[in-house]
């Protein structure tokens, strides 16, 4: 496999990576590349294995086999000049008391930078130039938020690794994170890495989806491809629907029962013609009192694609 080189177009590379915390495989040969100014999602269930990867990402602890690149560098505890490139937030973590200034300039310091410009240079970048001679304590949630990455983002990362950022924030905040980070990433070619298991959220904010589980990445799929990837099917309901299941069976379709006790047809030929089979219940003296055809949803997608890597492995 190539190798992202530094000035390449490849951010993060891994590399058949794996994870064994004792007998437990935690991550299994993940392979994975991220171009720059690309924004991923990565998905999964709890447990699934996306906080031990981005731990791997960090070198905060050591993959078992395999190897990570990021811009071109192998990821390893002595390569300190990585972290010069590199941004991470979990959670955001702040002094309560202090102004927005004084808890970025803490940072600042803790980053070793010099030039005190870089302060306001993040204050412009995440528009809290409102806000910076409030105290930490009196911002609003997403402010809140917008603090934890401008601290992230203080010594201007090339690579913006975030761990469920928006986890817990209310509706409107959301907005404003996104809009942020689809800010970073269009305007200033910021690459980031983001884990969540709000897949509707992700799908507003990322270019890509990686679906993690049980330490596997189960999928790998671009934001304009997912849409053509959700099922679609054909919802019917009538009053015996004894007799409708049999007139299926005799005409060669199948079907399957949704949670709310009607009927799903996938195979395109139902999903193409509705009306064939609309007729067909009619001539057969069962007409359909409810007849659509439904497109999945991002929650529906995620876990059809967890359910069948189950049966595979
Ligand atoms: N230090 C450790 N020792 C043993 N097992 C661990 C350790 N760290 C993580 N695990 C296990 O590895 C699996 C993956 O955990 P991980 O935290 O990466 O999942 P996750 O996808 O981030 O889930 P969550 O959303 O709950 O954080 C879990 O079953 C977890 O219990």
């Amino acid at each position: 496999m190539r190798k992202g080189k530094p000035g390449g177009s490849i951010a993060i590379q891994l590399e058949d990576v794996s994870k064994i915390f004792g007998e437990y495989r935690a991550v299994r040969n993940l392979s994975l590349e991220v171009n720059r100014g690309e924004i991923i999602g990565f998905l999964g269930l709890n447990g699934a294995g996306k906080t031990t990867t981005i731990k791997m990402l960090l070198s905060l602890l050591k993959p078992s086999s395999g190897s990570i690149y990021m811009l071109g560098s192998k990821v390893d505890a002595g390569n300190y000049k990585l972290w010069d490139k590199v941004g991470y937030l979990e959670e955001a973590t702040f002094y309560p008391e202090l102004t927005v200034m004084e808890n970025l300039d803490i940072a600042r310091r803790m980053q070793l930078i010099s030039d005190r410009k870089s302060i306001d240079r993040v204050i412009q970048k995440l528009d809290l130039d409102a806000h910076k001679n409030k105290k930490a304590k009196k911002l609003s949630l997403g402010n809140k938020q917008r603090l934890g990455l401008a601290k992230a983002m203080i010594h201007n990362p090339e690579i913006l690794i975030l761990d469920e950022p928006i986890n817990g924030l209310d509706p409107a905040s959301v907005v404003e994170i996104r809009e942020m980070l689809l800010d970073l990433s269009r305007n200033f070619g910021v690459t980031i890495f983001i884990s969540s298991h709000l897949l509707e959220e992700l799908a507003k904010l990322v270019d890509r989806i990686g679906i993690m589980h049980e330490g596997q990445l189960v999928q790998d799929i671009k934001m304009d491809q997912l849409e053509q990837s959700l099922q679609k099917s054909l919802v019917l309901d009538g009053r015996n629907k004894g007799a409708i299941t049999r007139i299926l069976t005799e005409h060669g379709y199948n079907y399957a029962e949704t949670t709310d006790g009607r009927l799903a047809l996938t195979e395109g030929c139902a999903i193409a013609q509705p009306e064939k089979l609309a007729e067909l219940l009619v001539r057969s003296n069962q007409p359909p009192t409810h007849l659509s055809v439904v497109t999945e949803d991002l929650e529906g997608y995620f876990l059809r694609t967890i359910r069948t890597s189950r049966r595979m492995h």
